[in-house]
């Protein structure tokens, strides 16, 4: 029977053999506890329970679409693995990795969570990825720690959207991956369609190491297409939880049609191995190449493990998690296939030797302990109670405890070794993407051995730098809305609740409106934000007021101009004086990015000193982030500081102030144009709906691109403009009666016609009115409106609004 209690925090202890650990449970989360039963009894010590051999590590994560059935698929491989005793459910809301109360209530992965568990001889560290769009990041930050992937599809619709997000995204970090054909049991599953799918849109090879035995409610088990061997679940008479099932050399006699099937896809699949791989290729050639029956199936296993490794083509399995079928094979095929950690290769770890290197990827608030900080070890080891260096924010920061994640639970460790991932207690500065090393001296003697290759191989690397490990590029938000608390004295407790969620989400962007000084909070999309809102009241008790959902519109220049700027100002007995003359033009080519090049004329930069470079670089910089318009960034502008005098007693601050102001003149003479974000759209949507989602997203601005067919149902790729798509789900679960599903990515920023630009400033600007509210009625008012208020001075408002 499961237990429910939730609730404050509690301590209970798990037993390896005979050595007792300390289990903790995040207090504030809403959890149902789940029965964690000991791992494996051919566990030999508690030294190999925390650390095993590296070689026997797979740190893994779980990525796909929204809904291919990743959640369901990691709380099978918990069972199997025997560390849960009851099978969880998404559609129950009791899985192990969705322990949030938003995932349970929506049936949504919204966070990765990393579980440890072992199979057989192996250590698995694996993470569950969520699959909706808003949360990209978050399986991009996994990933980024990750040595290898399992990508789960829905055999019924093949490679969707966001697959090809997260694929891109792992092809990124050059993450090896098993393909896994999910759902095997639904109407229209097909392993036929899935496999095309994936070699059409994935522009991967796929080796087919089984197939299926059945289709849609026909399915029963698999092939083995490596050992020829058949795979049958038998239900025993009172529990079909998968974990009984039969596994015999398939015979001619069995099944005459599938003996021959299975006879010609191993065929196809040796001379593909035999292809990517010249050892087998050899083996092919000589001895066995007049039967390939003859070939050993480990020698073909090893030629899959190496291709695999060298990421020239994907194993790609099936079954169907909810029906408990094929997930042990594929458990399987994580150890056989997927790399240690050590056969990864990382260009740092020779500057580090034995010292410690360990990358922070992920930070989750505890209301008791504070910050918990998720590591992944490369060199060295990690122990309790003991300092580190974060070389990012060049601080020693010291480490009280160290655990081993299970979802919402953890168990406290002694050590840590490379490979292994973690979590750390203690560390308040460290947040997602630091390196983390064991001193500054190590950090001085990895950067003198880094500076030293780099000068052998000609590279340019300046010290430190080179030492950062890659974090995690985040995308700049495209919603924004405003926050206000339920009154002035809960200002400071929603200032510390977004400061907690900024650090464990870094999509999520927080900044001050320099007009009203409201709070604006910036997400990558409704649900992300609506998440936000959501935690905000549950986690921190705080009742807090959206503002309307808006857009982030972008600004760009339509020419180039140039302007001239003074500064001549006297703080006390110092005068503060420079002249700054700079040129701003359209960057040509498509780019998308705020971060303006800047360019030194010659006669600037013969004479420019380091800091005096970074005061004008500010200057630049700070001007892009709010365009003269409307304060939206500023893309795609090239800079040319063409003079610069500054007196000599002028602070660096000032010169930073005269450039900004100077930018300014010269983007307003420059011409602005309004951006907006144009989003890709994919609706899948059956025949009968078609017409009704068509003319619809024809009032939307929607340029359609393509209309596929996937099996029974339509795929409608379209571009349209962000600003148009505000409540899209609801407009499309009427028009289709719930059955159209769709995604939106982020695609480019388009410029706005004249009207709609004008009519945008119309918006933004209105007039400029005066009203005097006392404290509720401006509450009410702002709900009501969505207005932009002042935070600060509530009894006099002043805000711009067209419809007063
Ligand atoms: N028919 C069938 N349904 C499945 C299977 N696996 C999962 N589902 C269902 O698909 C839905 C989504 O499953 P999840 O495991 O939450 O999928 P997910 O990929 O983790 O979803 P997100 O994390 O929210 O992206 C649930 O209703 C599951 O019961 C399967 O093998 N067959």
């Amino acid at each position: 029977m499961r237990d429910n209690r939730c609730s404050g925090a509690y301590l209970k202890y798990m037993y390896f053999r005979n050595t007792k650990l300390r289990v903790t449970t995040a207090p504030q989360r809403n959890c149902s506890l789940r029965n964690y039963s000991s791992p494996p009894g051919d566990v030999k010590s508690l030294q190999s329970v925390i650390n095993p051999h590296i070689s026997r590590i797979r740190n893994i994560g779980i990525m796909a679409h929204i809904d291919a059935g990743k959640t369901t698929t990691t709380e099978r491989m918990l069972y199997y693995s025997g560390y849960i005793r009851t099978l969880g459910d998404v559609d129950d809301g009791d899985t192990v990795t969705d322990f949030m109360a938003q995932e349970r209530e929506r049936g949504i992965t919204i966070q990765s969570a990393a579980v440890t568990f072992d199979w057989k001889d192996y250590r698995i560290n694996l993470i569950d990825t969520p699959g909706h769009v808003d949360f990209t990041v978050e399986v991009e930050r996994c990933l980024r720690v990750l040595d290898g992937a399992v990508a789960v599809f829905d055999a019924s619709a093949g490679v969707e959207a966001q697959t090809l997000t997260v694929w891109r995204q792992a092809d990124k970090h050059q993450i090896p991956r098993i393909c896994f054909l999910n759902k095997m049991d639904k109407n229209r599953a097909s392993f036929t369609y899935a496999v095309e799918s994936i070699k059409q849109k994935l522009k991967t090879k796929p080796l087919l190491l089984q197939l299926p035995i059945g289709e849609a409610k026909t399915f029963r088990g698999l092939v083995d297409v490596v050992t020829k061997e058949q795979i049958i679940w038998k239900p025993t008479s009172d529990l079909d939880d998968g974990k009984n099932f039969e596994r015999k050399l398939l015979l001619e006699t069995d099944d005459p049609n599938l003996f021959q099937e299975v006879q010609d896809a191993r065929n196809t699949l040796i001379e593909q191995v035999a292809d990517l791989d010249d050892e087998f290729a050899e083996l092919v050639l000589g001895e066995n190449s007049e039967n390939f029956d003859l070939i050993p199936a480990d020698k073909l296993q090893s030629a899959i493990r190496r291709i695999t490794l060298a990421q020239k083509a994907v194993p790609v399995l099936c079954g169907s998690a909810l029906k408990n079928k094929g997930v042990q094979p594929l458990l399987d095929a994580i150890t056989l296939y997927l790399p240690a950690p050590n056969e990864r290769s990382y260009e740092f770890l020779q500057w580090y030797k034995d010292d410690l290197c360990a990358l922070a990827f992920k930070v989750l608030h505890d209301k008791c302990r504070g910050p918990l900080v998720f590591v992944r070890v490369y060199s060295g080891s990690l122990k309790p109670q003991s300092a580190v260096y974060n070389i990012n924010k060049s601080c020693t920061e010291r480490m009280s405890r160290l655990l081993l994640p299970f979802a919402d639970q953890q168990i406290e460790i002694p050590s840590l070794m490379p490979g292994n991932i973690a979590l750390t207690v203690g560390l308040k500065q460290s947040a997602t993407g630091d390196t983390i090393v064991s001193s500054k001296a190590s950090a001085i003697a990895a950067a003198r051995r880094a500076g030293r290759d780099a000068g052998e191989k000609k590279r340019s690397v300046s010290g430190v730098d080179s030492l950062l490990l890659a974090g995690v590029e985040i995308p700049e938000p495209v919603f924004f809305c405003t926050i206000e608390p339920p009154s002035m004295a809960r200002q400071q407790d929603l200032d510390n609740a977004l400061s907690c969620l900024q650090r464990e989400d870094p999509s999520l962007k927080v900044k001050p409106d320099p007009d009203t000084g409201q709070t604006i909070l910036c997400g990558m999309g409704e649900l992300h934000i609506e998440i936000i809102h959501d935690r905000i009241k549950r986690e921190y008790g705080i009742e807090t007021y959206l503002g309307p959902l808006q857009i982030a519109y972008r600004e760009t220049i339509l020419n180039a101009a140039q302007a001239k700027d003074i500064l001549d100002k006297t703080v006390g007995d110092k005068r503060h004086c420079v002249t700054a003359e700079v040129e701003v033009r359209p960057r040509s080519g498509k780019g998308a990015t705020t971060k303006p090049i800047i360019i030194y004329a010659d006669n600037v930069s013969e004479v420019l000193p380091k800091e005096l470079q970074g005061a004008i670089e500010n200057g630049i910089t700070n001007s892009c982030i709010q365009g003269p318009l409307l304060g939206f960034p500023v893309q795609d502008i090239d800079v040319t500081v063409q003079s610069l005098t500054v007196h000599p007693d002028t602070s660096h601050t000032m010169v930073s102030a005269c450039v900004s102001r100077c930018m300014q003149k010269a983007l307003k003479k420059a011409g602005i144009q309004i951006l907006e974000p144009l989003m890709n759209l994919e609706i899948t949507v059956s025949e009968d709906h078609l017409s009704a989602a068509l003319a619809d997203l024809a009032q939307r601005r929607g340029n359609i691109q393509e209309i596929q067919s996937r099996q029974d149902n339509r795929v409608v790729v379209a571009a349209v403009p962000l600003a148009e798509m505000m409540g899209y789900s609801t407009v499309l679960r009427s028009l289709t009666s719930g059955s159209a599903t769709f995604t939106l990515e982020l695609a480019s920023y388009q410029a706005l016609s004249s009207q709609e630009q004008s009519a945008l400033l119309q918006r933004r600007m209105g007039l400029i009115i005066k009203i005097n509210f006392n404290r509720r009625h401006v509450t009410s008012f702002m709900i009501h409106c969505g207005l932009r208020f002042p935070t600060a001075s509530r009894a006099r408002i002043i805000f711009w609004s067209p419809m007063l």
